[in-house]
């Protein structure tokens, strides 16, 4: 067994190379400059007592704008406190959040907690139209300036009503700014014509990242994260990066795999520190292309079996055919054969069968999420087409990550297991 403490590292804070925000915050965000330059714009009238603007700020998934609005509001606060302003920020994330109401009982939280310290109980029991009164008496008991910040406030749906009634209450002696943060492109353009206008009096959109924007960012989090690794202009984070430690092609792997799938820089850097991990666990002093290809292979396994434990029971089933005729043997079978398999299947089960065409839709949402791999092929002259569906999965992996499925785990062990052994 490794004894911890005596083993060499190429680390010198593995901090700065978690994409988790909670355990490491960059300072700066060059490649955002004119996004918090727009957003600054927004805030400023604070500093001069008057009320800053509402913001609606969107963009893809990993872009920086739950860090880049908590480092503009941190040096907001921080500007305010210098000269004994009165100014509050407040931030609620909405994940998980399915409807107003509840965004609201975490608001009023928030605002209690801001005004009389941790430890308050989430409302609970109030009528909508309450617990809005109790915001905004909440609002006035604070004063003066707040900053209520409504990260992934696309979690709401379609219930929009704090958002259609927040940006029009007028709190006695408040000046108030909402900022809601989505990465939900459809649920900005779906808002209510009012509401987005009261609550985008600003849009600041966060476009994706380039290949060459997430070299930059891994570079700058490379140094410092890792032993022996500097960046000398930092006008110029990847062109002078010095180090012993990476290899020349390793950041530009990793930032090209991540741009190529969405530019999201938390990818980029979640794959950058499993590569180094990788490294660091086999003790070689250099990281290298090859230990992020193999950190590139294992996030993406790791994203099909989440894939395929959170599966639907429909796809889950539709999944087990395709499996199933894989086992038995069967070359690229068709929706037919394979919603043939899925009948007795159901029987077995005891489930009831959608149709073919509803089957049909299902290996193809399987398909796009790349569990399956599709073919579409003629039948020959004025037969017309017909789709064939094969697993891009080991059949192992998805009876090893359906097994543990309530419903489906004793059909497995009983029925299909068995026949990987024949
Ligand atoms: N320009 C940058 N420089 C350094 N790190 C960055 C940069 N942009 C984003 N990051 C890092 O990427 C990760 C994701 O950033 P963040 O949470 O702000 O993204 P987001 O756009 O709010 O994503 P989501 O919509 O999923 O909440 C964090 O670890 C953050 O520190």
């Amino acid at each position: 067994m490794r004894t911890f403490g005596d083993e060499d590292t190429i680390f010198a804070d593995m901090d700065r190379l978690n994409p988790n925000t909670k355990t490491y915050q960059p300072e700066t965000l060059p490649e955002r400059e004119s996004e918090l330059d727009q957003l600054h714009s927004a805030l400023r009238p604070a500093t001069m007592g008057s009320t800053p603007l509402n913001v609606f700020v969107y963009g893809p998934t990993g872009q920086g704008k739950t860090v880049g609005i908590s480092l503009k509001t941190s040096q907001l606060q921080a500007f305010a406190d210098e000269k004994d302003m009165d100014l509050n920020v407040v931030h609620v994330r909405c994940k998980g959040m399915d409807k107003s109401y509840h965004v609201m009982t975490h608001l009023l939280k928030s605002l209690r907690e801001k005004r009389l310290g941790p430890g308050e109980e989430l409302p609970s029991g109030y009528q909508k139209k309450t617990l809005l009164a109790m915001i905004i008496d909440e609002l006035e008991e604070i004063g003066g300036t707040v900053v209520v910040i409504l990260d992934e406030i696309d979690a709401i749906g379609s219930n929009d009503y704090i958002l259609y009634e927040l940006p029009r209450a007028e709190p006695d002696g408040v000046r108030l700014s909402i900022i809601g943060i989505t990465n939900d492109l459809q649920f900005r353009e779906g808002l209510d014509a009012d509401v987005r206008s009261s609550l985008g009096e600003d849009e600041i959109e966060f476009a994706p990242y380039d290949a060459n924007q997430l070299r930059d960012i891994l570079a700058r989090r490379a140094a410092g994260a890792l032993r022996d690794t500097v960046v000398t202009d930092p006008d110029n984070p990847f062109d002078s990066l010095e180090s012993d430690v990476v290899a020349d092609d390793a950041i530009p792997l990793a930032s090209a795999y991540a741009a190529q799938d969405s530019g999201d820089a938390r990818e980029a850097i979640k794959l950058m520190f499993r590569a180094c991990r990788f490294a660091d666990d086999a003790g070689e002093s250099t990281v290298a292309a090859k230990h992020v290809k193999e950190a590139h292979e294992y996030l993406e396994q790791a994203a099909v079996e989440r894939g395929i434990q959170s599966l639907p029971l429909q796809r889950a089933l539709a999944l087990l055919t395709v499996t199933q005729a894989t086992i038995t043997g069967t070359k690229s079978p068709e929706t037919t054969d394979l919603h043939d398999i899925y009948q007795v299947f159901c029987e077995d089960l005891d489930a009831a069968a959608i149709s073919e065409r509803r089957f049909r839709d299902k290996l193809n949402d399987l398909a796009d999420s790349g569990i399956l791999t599709k073919e579409t092929r003629g039948r020959g002259q004025g037969l017309g087409k017909t789709n064939r569906y094969e697993l891009d999965v080991k059949v192992e992996t998805v009876l090893d990550n359906l097994e543990s499925d309530s419903r489906l785990g004793s059909f497995i062990t009983e029925t299909l297991r068995p026949r990987t052994k024949s």
